[in-house]
């Protein structure tokens, strides 16, 4: 039987089997559509328990007449919370389009003609130009207050075709996307209206002519706090003219850069040219989201008070292979850098781990189970790999340095299709056994941790820390103002985006020894379980008890989809695709 005769028989036997306790097959069929997208169409999970999942899903959706007096309801209470968050993606996008309707070809006197046109006949609004060799500078501002601007750099040279929007078909083809990508129901729909009850701005089209407003314009005064964010400093390069400078997602462009108070991203490259391979960020949902602003950092980096030796005095000869040259690997007998892995190296000369490595690595050390805690639930301990470094008398392509040397395979970061938010996937097909990165953060004592989660800042729907707790006989001796965790909410790398899944993830965690010998510091590497296939999310299980609730480390509802999920509480139906709201 072909494959798409299997598929329709098992979507009819599902809804035969709801329509038999009374629910009608156009209630099952959108719901069940949506399931199978969720679950990568893997029908087992959803035939579990005679349909469980389905008919939870069913039941937990939203009654659409209720949900359309709920969005009629937010509309006339823009305080809340949920609605202020969809206007700030809309007019996000908004200032998107500003951007990205500058075409690539744009001369000074075109724009000039173009501004004239359309702003500077009005007191309100003036065009500031500076020039650089290459480029000029448009700063075109839209207020007379001064803090609603919007500007941004071309290249001269490279745009002779530009022309200067005029506000009413920026705002018409906004009007058209809103209705588009969100669907809004409401008839009387208007993006002016929008725009006007949102953020207080005025939005003359130009076709009244009173007074110093009588050219298409948006006066921009900023009422939301999101808009009065301080401005920062980093402007378009002309190298990086177009699209690559977008704005993040809850920052608006503003004064003529991606403003917020963390960077903007490129989404060409999340790690603005600080790895060897470019990242880009794909966001196939076209809602022009990109994921809320980070610093993206290639190495670990300390915050204030976590201490790291990195002595290369304590490193004794027992842990350096200074005698060495060349290729570890290629020597006829291991070094000491090998005694770490019980006298034999973790990687093949092709860079991967060894199987039988990977397959200790994945089947896991017992537990330690100490006498402090009562009842003691066991603590984590695992394997770990030591690398050449520094102290080493080897080369730097030598085959003992593979995290060291960095990510060298094609990822992707990309927004989830459930509510997961982003995620991290590969682009291209991958062994077992392969490195993909490492965690990258800030360096804290778990007690900055705790301060960082009690005061709030790490405040926000996705959490990013980890514990560097892989070795309980080091952790033992240390209290919280010593061992140390990783965070990556304000400074990380790509593996911040890398979502959890119970038990059967494709990656695994490793801990990594490099510069120092003790197990106080170490790195967390990423390697894939099995073979990855191209455009396959790459995930970890985070080994989190989703019933602590304690822990410093917040659970979250699991949408894993795993039909080892962990997490009892969790509602698969409650993990269904809500693109706007998921970062
Ligand atoms: C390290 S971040 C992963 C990247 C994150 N998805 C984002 O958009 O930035 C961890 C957070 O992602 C979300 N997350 C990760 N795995 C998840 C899962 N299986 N189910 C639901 N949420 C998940 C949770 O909000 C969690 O706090």
């Amino acid at each position: 039987m072909s494959s798409s005769n299997v598929f329709d028989e098992k979507f009819e036997a599902a809804v035969t089997k709801l329509d038999a306790i009374g629910i009608a097959r156009k209630t099952v069929s959108p719901v069940l559509t949506k399931l199978l997208e969720l679950y990568d169409y893997n029908w087992e999970y959803i035939e579990a328990d005679d349909f469980r999942v389905l008919t939870d899903a069913i039941f937990d959706e939203p009654d659409p007449k209720e949900e359309q007096k709920k969005q009629a309801n937010k509309r006339k209470n823009p305080d809340s919370d949920h609605y202020n968050k969809k206007l700030r993606a809309l007019l996000n996008i908004q200032m998107t389009l500003n951007l990205g309707v500058c075409p690539k070809n744009t001369s000074l006197s075109a724009y000039k003609d173009a501004h004239e046109r359309n702003i500077s006949n009005t007191s309100r609004s003036q065009v500031i130009t500076s020039s650089t060799d290459s480029s000029t500078n448009f700063e075109v501002a839209l207020s007379n207050s001064g803090t609603g601007k919007l500007s941004f750099t071309c290249n001269s040279a490279d745009h002779p075709d530009f022309h200067m929007p005029d506000m009413e078909s920026v705002c018409k083809e906004m009007e058209a996307r809103c209705l588009r990508t969100y669907k809004i129901l409401e008839p009387n729909f208007s993006f002016i209206k929008l725009l006007q009850d949102t953020c207080q701005c005025i939005v003359d089209l130009g076709h009244a002519s009173s007074g110093p407003r009588e050219s298409g314009m948006v006066q921009i005064v900023p009422a939301m706090d999101f808009l009065s964010k301080p401005s920062v400093s980093r402007v378009l390069q002309p190298n990086e003219a177009g699209s690559s400078c977008m704005p993040p997602n809850d920052h608006i462009i503003h004064d003529g850069v991606c403003s917020s108070g963390s960077p903007a991203h490129d989404v060409n490259d999340i790690t603005k040219g600080e790895e060897h391979v470019s990242i880009p960020i794909i966001n196939t949902v076209g809602n022009g989201i990109l994921p809320p602003p980070f610093h993206y950092i290639p190495c670990n980096i300390i915050y204030q008070n976590a201490y790291v030796n990195l002595s290369l005095a304590r490193i004794g000869d027992e842990s350096c292979c200074s005698g060495c040259f060349g290729d570890c690997l290629a020597e006829q007998l291991p070094c000491a850098c090998a005694t770490v892995t019980g006298g034999e190296f973790a990687y093949t000369r092709d860079g991967l781990l060894k199987e039988g490595f990977l397959d200790s690595c994945v089947a896991g050390l017992p537990k330690f189970h100490c006498k402090i805690c009562n009842p003691c639930e066991g603590h984590p301990t695992k394997k770990f790999i030591k690398e050449c470094w520094s102290k080493c008398g080897c080369a730097r392509n030598c085959g003992n340095r593979v995290v060291q040397r960095g990510i060298t395979r094609q990822l992707q970061v990309f927004l989830t299709p459930g509510k997961k938010g982003w995620g991290l996937q590969a682009a291209e097909e991958i062994p077992r056994g392969a490195f993909i990165c490492e965690y990258v953060g800030e360096i804290l004592t778990n007690t900055e941790l705790d301060e960082r989660n009690t005061q709030g800042t790490s405040k926000g729907r996705h959490t990013y820390p980890t514990l560097l707790n892989a070795d309980w006989d080091t952790e033992d001796v240390l209290g919280d103002d010593h061992a140390l965790c990783l965070d990556a909410t304000f400074y990380g790398n790509v593996a911040r985006f890398i979502n959890h899944r119970c038990s059967d993830a494709n990656l695994i965690d490793i801990p990594v020894q490099i510069e120092t010998p003790d197990r106080h510091y170490y790195h967390v590497a990423f390697f894939t379980k099995r073979k990855i296939e191209p455009f396959e999310e790459l995930t970890w299980d985070y080994n989190i008890d989703f019933n602590d609730v304690n822990h410093p480390i917040k659970a979250f509802k699991c949408c894993c989809g795993s039909k080892h999920c962990r997490d009892k509480k969790s509602n698969p139906s409650r993990c269904l695709n809500l693109f706007l709201w998921c970062t």
